[in-house]
């Protein structure tokens, strides 16, 4: 075997300091463990450097711009565009400290960290890579992988021509015309941010409908907006080829026409970051969809535990859930021996307007067990005052009255999912919801005539 760095021994190794990774950090070292973090990009992970929040930052301008369009000629005169680069900028003074900043706390929360890449060399022991050098050895009792995903390759010709959602959130310009690849999250949330800031988009879209794991006639309700706002999409039909033209880039789709492009995106999904670690050597196990774990997310290997968007659990990848999942992993370690339940989590997509889910499904054809309510809520106070084009919610009641589903369509998801999420976990009933005192007139305030 290859001589190795000095041994540092620890009693838990975390793989990825994202959301899910940093969860289990602090927890651990609060606890008393002597805990190492290992990181080979930014410390913090995907969500406040290169996604959910420098996304969300975006959103903000879109957001305060349509609110301006919506009362258009109702009370509002002018008009009002989106600076890319002002505004990039503004993401920018927000994501720049972040990974310094989150590695500051580690140091002065005195956990151990590393920056470099680890991968296994045995079942309890990871050789630790920074630019091509080993920097360190570590053996540790327990492993916990959070090592997160990364956006999917294409692999048609032409296909490096396409930037990943890391760059589309660090794009100095923004193009007229704009080509997403893909119809779920991500191009869906790009989509929305890149109409709005002015350019010509066409989402490219390889099934029949966008967001397949969200209720169907509330993404046709998301799919009219999307068109009002003037979002091209095409269904059915992949990209075949990318070329260099004249003035930017040509894609050519399955059904045979093209579409010109200053900038091409590729938001196709996003794969583990598993195969990074030589998994074989510590003898746990992946698939496709990433690191195989049980119901107490342990692996294949009893020494290592895999949590947030590389584990393959039934959890949807996202921040919450991956800190949720880390934490669980915590107290395992701690020993608290219980398998995971997850409560009723709320997945929004962050587009124009937002879709919000929670819970049962509104898609639920159980007639005995659930009563779907779907409602038009457009004209109701909370739209009609901002001028919104389009509000729906549907809402699922059990035969004891308790919520325990829900979809929401407005610009308001994000905040009125977090409610109803609250009262399905805690087993409210709808006249539990309507005897809780909320400030008149509110977003919650409209909660208590959803049902
Ligand atoms: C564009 C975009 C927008 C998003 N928006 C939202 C949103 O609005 N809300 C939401 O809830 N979720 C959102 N998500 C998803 C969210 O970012 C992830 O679910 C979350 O970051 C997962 O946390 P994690 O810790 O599992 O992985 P990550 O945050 O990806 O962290 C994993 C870390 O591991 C490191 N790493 C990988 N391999 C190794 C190795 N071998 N050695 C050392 N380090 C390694 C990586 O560099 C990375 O820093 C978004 C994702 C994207 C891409
Ligand atoms: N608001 C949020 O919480 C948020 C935002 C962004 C991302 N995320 C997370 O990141 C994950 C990844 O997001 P995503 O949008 O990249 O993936 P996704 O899995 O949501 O969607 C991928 C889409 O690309 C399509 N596709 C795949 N290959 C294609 C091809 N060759 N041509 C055309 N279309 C193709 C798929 O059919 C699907 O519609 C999400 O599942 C979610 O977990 C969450």
């Amino acid at each position: 075997m290859k001589a190795v760095s000095e041994v540092k021994q620890y009693d838990v190794a975390i793989v990825g300091a994202g959301p899910a990774g940093l969860a289990a950090a602090h927890q651990l070292h609060d606890a008393g463990k002597n805990v190492v973090v290992i990181e080979k990009y930014l410390w913090g992970g995907t969500c406040p450097n290169y996604g959910c929040d420098p996304k969300k930052i975006l959103l903000g301008a879109v957001e305060a711009k349509e609110f301006t369009e919506f009362l258009s000629d109702s009370g509002i005169d002018g008009h009002v565009d989106i600076n890319w680069s002002d505004l990039m900028a503004r993401k920018n003074q927000y994501t720049d400290g972040i990974s310094t900043g989150t590695e500051q706390s580690l140091t002065a929360s005195d956990i151990d960290h590393i920056a470099g890449e680890a991968s296994f060399i045995d079942e309890q022991t990871a050789v630790i890579h920074r630019h091509g050098q080993e920097v360190a050895t570590v053996f540790a009792t327990d492993w916990v992988l959070a090592v997160g995903q990364r956006p999917a390759q294409l692999s048609f010709p032409g296909a490096e021509l396409t930037v990943d959602s890391e760059q589309f959130l660090s794009l100095p310009d923004l193009p007229d015309e704009v080509v997403i690849i893909g119809g779920g999250f991500v191009a869906i949330e790009f989509a929305s941010i890149a109409a709005a800031a002015g350019a010509k988009v066409s989402l490219v879209v390889r099934g029949d409908r966008l967001l397949k794991s969200f209720d169907e006639t509330m993404v046709d309700s998301l799919m009219d907006q999307l068109d009002d706002r003037g979002v091209q999409m095409y269904f059915g039909t992949e990209v075949t080829e990318i070329t260099s033209a004249d003035n930017g880039l040509e894609a050519t789709l399955s059904f045979g026409n093209t579409l010109s492009a200053g900038l091409i995106v590729r938001a196709a999904g996003r794969v583990g970051n598993h195969d990074t670690l030589a998994l074989e050597n510590a003898h746990v196990q992946f698939s496709e969809q990433g690191i195989l774990v049980d119901h107490y997310l342990r692996t294949s290997n009893p020494h290592v535990y895999a949590v947030g968007d590389v584990a393959n659990s039934p959890a949807p990848k996202i921040t919450p859930l991956a800190s949720f999942e880390s934490q669980h992993v915590a107290n395992e370690i701690l020993g608290e021996e219980q398998s995971i339940s997850y409560p009723a989590r709320p997945v929004v997509v962050y587009g124009t307007p937002k879709l919000a889910q929670t819970g049962v499904t509104t898609e639920t054809d159980d007639t005995d067990r659930y009563t779907v309510n779907d409602l038009d809520i457009t004209s109701w106070y909370t739209s009609y005052r901002q001028g919104e084009p389009a509000a729906r919610v549907k809402t699922v009641i059990n035969g004891d009255g308790q919520i325990v589903g829900a979809s929401v369509l407005s610009t308001h998801a994000d905040e009125l999912i977090n409610y109803l999420s609250s009262a399905i976990n805690q087993g409210l009933t709808k006249e539990a919801v309507s005897q809780q005192l909320t400030a008149y007139p509110s977003v919650a305030s409209d909660l208590t005539y959803f049902f």
